[in-house]
């Protein structure tokens, strides 16, 4: 038998050895401090829950302090019209403010918005959970291009429309009608400003809720006689559908759209057997008929349909054709990792980051269950204790061995939640037992 450490060895007056004698208590203080700190966290998480969900979106807000909506046991289809315009010598801003007058007088609370000021970046995707209606009047300049205003907006939303990161419902439930203004003597370029707003706000999956006015300065080629009329043809029209709106009428149809009559034609889905919404070409006052001029060649039948929809289909293919076939010929050239465009958007980025998620590449993250995380926490201060307090022991090096084998056997089994994104869609989300590790192997 080998030596024994006799008892008269250890020195009971050491601090080291008083830490050691009562270390039950100290223990205890760790796992009361611990449960402090958790309970403290989940009501902490608890009310950040409850505020986000008791606060209202923020446009809808800014209606309520002016004291036009009540949230009352009524149900709320419409909650204010925004009216964008892009104007440069003023008729755009004038018919904006008629318009905002107009809207006024049902009832509704406005905002009058120049563009100038509003950065979509930020605020375009608000409109898909506010109930706004939101019409776009807007100025066509030289070779097609909006006013100085309306630039960045225009520029934000050609390329929102083409990135594959905002996808083709990324405003989706937002509700719109566009004004243009323009002049038909520029044959080429006529409201290209309106037609691109149309068309890029109906590729991000917003709602059209009806067809798009063209204003036109030429006295002689105008619809109405003067680009003054041709507004207030498109502005009643639109009360009227801002009307059947307040209401809770989705479909502006009466049934007979088979016959293409109603204005089925400018709006998404609107009739029982057709399932989309026809596409921007074709929205324009004059392609689809006024409420005051219904013009026969309007109609739509539904066999036209399928050929109008393959006609679509096939633009559409052969432009992603042409785009890619340019996308090659500028890889050949350019070092294709710094062409690689990250899958993740800032904004998601920050989201995830803040919901605990690691990333990992540029299309997953990971995130560690709390418990798991707040055990290695426990058992690190544990061992770093046991470490301090006896360093002569030979259960230190117990210790060692065990949290040595934890931390193996957690880095293997540590369950985990992970998920996976392409632009603002997250494809999948999952809690797995396969840890981290072997996540990150997987995904990057
Ligand atoms: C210099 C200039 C260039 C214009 N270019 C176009 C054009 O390319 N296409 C078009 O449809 N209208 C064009 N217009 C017509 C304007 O869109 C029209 O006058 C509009 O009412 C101006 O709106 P605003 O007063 O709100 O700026 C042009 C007008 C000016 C003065």
């Amino acid at each position: 038998l080998g030596p024994h450490p006799s008892l008269d060895t250890w020195d009971f007056s050491s601090p080291l050895m008083s830490l050691w004698i009562n270390r039950f208590y100290i223990y205890l203080g760790f796992a009361f401090g611990i449960s402090l700190w958790i309970c403290f966290q989940i009501v902490t998480r608890k009310q950040d829950k409850n505020s986000q969900e008791k606060s209202v979106p923020k446009a809808t807000q800014d209606l309520m302090t002016n004291g036009y909506i009540s949230l009352q046991e009524k149900e709320v289809f419409v909650s204010g019209v925004k009216i964008f315009y892009g104007s440069q010598t003023g008729t755009a801003k004038g018919f904006a403010a008629s318009l905002a007058e107009a809207a006024a007088s049902l009832g509704l609370p406005v905002a009058v918005v120049n563009l100038k000021e509003y950065d979509p970046d930020d605020r375009l995707v608000e409109e898909v959970t506010s109930k706004n209606v939101c019409a776009f009047v807007v100025a066509t300049y030289t070779d097609g291009r909006p006013t100085k205003s309306a630039e960045w907006f225009c520029q934000w939303l050609e390329e929102a429309s083409s990135d594959f990161r905002f996808g083709k419902t990324y405003l989706k439930g937002m509700r719109y009608a566009v004004f243009g203004l323009g002049n038909s003597a520029y044959a080429s370029h006529f409201n290209k400003v309106g037609k691109n707003v149309d068309k890029w706000l109906w590729m991000l999956g917003a709602h059209r809720v009806v067809t798009r006015g063209e204003g036109d300065c030429d006295v002689a080629k105008s619809k109405h006689g003067s680009i003054e009329a041709d507004f207030r043809a498109w502005k009643t029209k639109f009360l009227a559908r801002l009307q059947a709106l307040q209401k809770g009428e989705k479909k502006p149809c009466d049934g007979n759209c088979k016959r293409g009559q109603c204005e089925s034609s400018a709006v998404r889905s609107p009739c029982p057997g057709l399932a989309e919404e026809e596409p921007f070409e074709s929205t324009s006052e004059e392609e689809s008929g006024t409420e005051d001029h219904q013009n026969p060649n309007s109609v739509v039948d539904v066999e036209d349909l399928g050929k109008i929809m393959n006609c679509v289909k096939k633009e559409k293919r052969e432009k992603e054709q042409q785009e890619e076939k340019r996308s090659l010929v500028r890889n050949t050239v350019k070092n294709e990792a710094s062409e690689r465009r990250a899958m993740i958007t800032p904004a998601l980025r920050e989201a995830l980051t803040k919901q605990g998620y690691q990333l990992i590449g540029s299309h997953s993250g990971v995130k560690l269950c709390r418990w798991t995380k707040a055990c290695l926490t426990f058992l690190r201060s544990l061992f770093l204790f046991l470490n301090i307090s006896v360093l002569s022991s030979h259960y230190c090096l117990l210790m060692s061995v065990f949290y040595f084998v934890f931390l193996c056997v957690v880095s293997i089994m540590t369950p985990a939640s992970s998920c996976t994104w392409q632009g603002n869609n997250l494809l999948s989300s999952s809690f797995s037992w396969n840890g981290p590790a072997l996540n990150a192997i997987v995904h990057s």
